[in-house]
């Protein structure tokens, strides 16, 4: 049995929220400057104890209200940042549909953020140059390619940046609201996208506030909420791929979920 593409051990993640802001501005409305004006400091737990490996070739769908956590986890995988505890191991090229276009340099032309943005995945000019073409034309931004980003719409950004990490050939593909690039044409193109790379063996995890969508791409799903995992499931659906691989092991047993 191969090794699961994405395995997520126990990741907890603490921010602090600060409030010397809201103090200070109360304490001067009141007159009182020489009131405490120390900073106050507020430990935030956005995800607590998370677990679950997801198979090579599976996918699972990161369901929750606004502030459950979905989009901490997905960073959290994609690196940007750090658990306070627990640790991720990815095994394969990540490609993060998050954040698309961090890492564009506004004054450089669209052709050039191509290069830029493939070497951070890793990829050798050689390399994005065969794949040039595919990458301009999926944005549909030939027009526009040889000017700089800063005259791009952020729509345009975001179709720039979907294309060049959906011609990497990712092995595991992490989407926060896939259905939030570009408009609705556009839109229906990432998810035919997305499908086609389903087929050909890539680990999908995505989040979604739309169950139907995570009911037509996932073979699983789990639901976070205030960052815990409190519901989880396979997904039964006429295209779910054969559980071969190692399927997505859920770690929460009934009894502690929601604790
Ligand atoms: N950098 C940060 N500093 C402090 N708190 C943060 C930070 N990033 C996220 N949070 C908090 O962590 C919680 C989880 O946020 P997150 O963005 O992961 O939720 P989400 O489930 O993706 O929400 P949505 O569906 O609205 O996108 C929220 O309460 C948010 O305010």
């Amino acid at each position: 049995m191969s090794a699961p593409a994405l395995s997520v051990s126990h990741v907890s993640k603490e921010f602090t929220l600060y409030h010397n802001r809201a103090m200070a501005l109360k304490t001067r409305f009141l007159g009182l400057f020489h009131a405490d004006k120390r900073q106050q400091r507020e430990r935030f737990q956005a995800l607590t104890d998370v677990s679950f490996d997801v198979g090579q070739g599976q996918s699972l769908g990161l369901l929750g209200h606004n502030g459950s956590g979905k989009s901490t986890l997905l960073q959290v995988i994609a690196n940007i940042l750090t658990p306070t505890s627990g640790h991720v191991i990815a095994r394969g090229r990540v490609a993060p549909l998050i954040q698309l276009g961090v890492g564009f340099n506004p004054e450089l032309t669209g052709y050039e953020n191509v290069f830029l943005n493939a070497s951070l995945y890793g990829f050798r000019n050689r390399e994005v140059r065969k794949r040039l073409e595919a990458i301009v034309e999926f944005a549909e931004l030939s027009r526009f390619i040889d000017s700089p980003l800063k005259h791009y719409s952020s729509g345009m950004q975001m179709r720039l940046g979907f294309a060049v990490a959906v011609h990497l050939e990712p092995d595991i593909v992490l989407a926060d609201e896939i259905l939030s690039v570009g408009d609705q044409a556009f839109q229906e193109k990432c998810l035919a996208k997305i499908a086609e790379l389903r087929r050909n063996g890539m680990t999908l995890l995505l989040v979604s506030h739309s169950p139907d969508q995570v009911n037509k791409f996932c073979d699983y799903y789990i639901r976070l909420d205030k960052g815990r995992v409190i519901e989880e499931g396979r997904i039964t659906h006429k295209d779910a791929r054969p559980a071969a691989t190692p399927n997505v092991r859920l770690v929460h047993p009934p009894e502690t979920r929601g604790k």
